[in-house]
């Protein structure tokens, strides 16, 4: 997969050359090409933004520097464009089951706004020629997309195949599609069994798999029922079985 981001502060993303992101761009998995948008301003101050339209506090970005920016990295009239996705926070959510639709993506561009946001004209023009997704984190406010963008791509990078040593993590994880999508994970536990007068629960310990199991499920239950009930509404009567309604 190659992402292509595009910032004012392109040193944001140097976490990208660490950890498993940073294993995944030197083994070729994934391919990051950040561009600084200011490359592509005319002016000695390498001027981004301006005032809004309107009236209103604080900058809008110049619908310029970004069209020539995109035009440089997706040349007009490919056959097979990238997806835009622009970091807002009027935007459609970003879920588990994006990130996994955007890890099978072959080509994603990234376009970090700052200041109030990017002149909207940037987008309709970019609609013309690939396909564009305003995507928001969540409901808080951020300063620009630079962190947003960084988070998607971990969410993202980390189901590539081959980026995560144990492919089993993904299947288990949060918001997962199938059987755990609708619950959040439960506690885990490493050595030592005991810690600071604090033991492991006997159950683990136990070799039981399908007790083992049974108890983890029960614990997703009960953590998703105590912080996120909203999620105990996707699932089926059959669902539950006699012993989570005592969860
Ligand atoms: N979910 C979420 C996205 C953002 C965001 C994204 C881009 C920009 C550009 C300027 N401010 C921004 C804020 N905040 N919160």
């Amino acid at each position: 997969m190659r992402i292509d981001l595009v910032t004012i502060f392109p040193e944001y993303f140097a976490a990208l050359d660490i950890s498993l992101l940073g294993k995944a761009r030197r083994t070729g998995l994934l391919d990051v090409h950040v561009h600084d948008l200011r490359d592509w301003t005319h002016d000695r101050h390498r001027t981004v933004d301006d005032t809004p339209y309107g009236g209103g506090p604080g900058m809008v970005m110049k619908p310029e520097p970004w069209g020539e920016a995109l035009d440089a990295i997706v040349p007009p009239h490919r056959s097979d464009p990238p997806r835009l996705i622009i970091p807002t926070p009027s935007g459609r959510p970003f879920t588990q089951a994006l990130a996994a639709s955007y890890a099978a993506e072959p080509w994603l561009v990234v376009a970090c706004g700052r200041y109030e946001g990017i002149d909207y004209r940037v987008v309709e023009d970019a609609r013309t020629r690939m396909p564009v997704d305003e995507v928001s984190l969540g409901d808080f406010v951020l300063a620009g997309g630079e962190v947003a963008a960084l988070v998607m791509i971990e969410a993202i990078g980390r189901l590539l195949p081959g980026v995560l040593g144990n492919a089993a993590s993904v299947t288990d994880d949060s918001f997962a599609p199938g059987a755990m999508e609708t619950f959040l994970e439960g506690p885990v536990y490493t050595k030592p069994p005991v810690w600071r007068e604090r033991p492991v629960p006997d159950i683990l310990l136990s070799g039981h798999h399908g007790a083992i199991a049974r108890w983890r499920r029960d614990e997703a239950l009960r953590r998703t029922a105590r912080y996120r009930p909203d999620l105990l509404g996707r699932l089926a009567p059959e669902d539950l079985d006699e012993r989570d309604r005592t969860v």
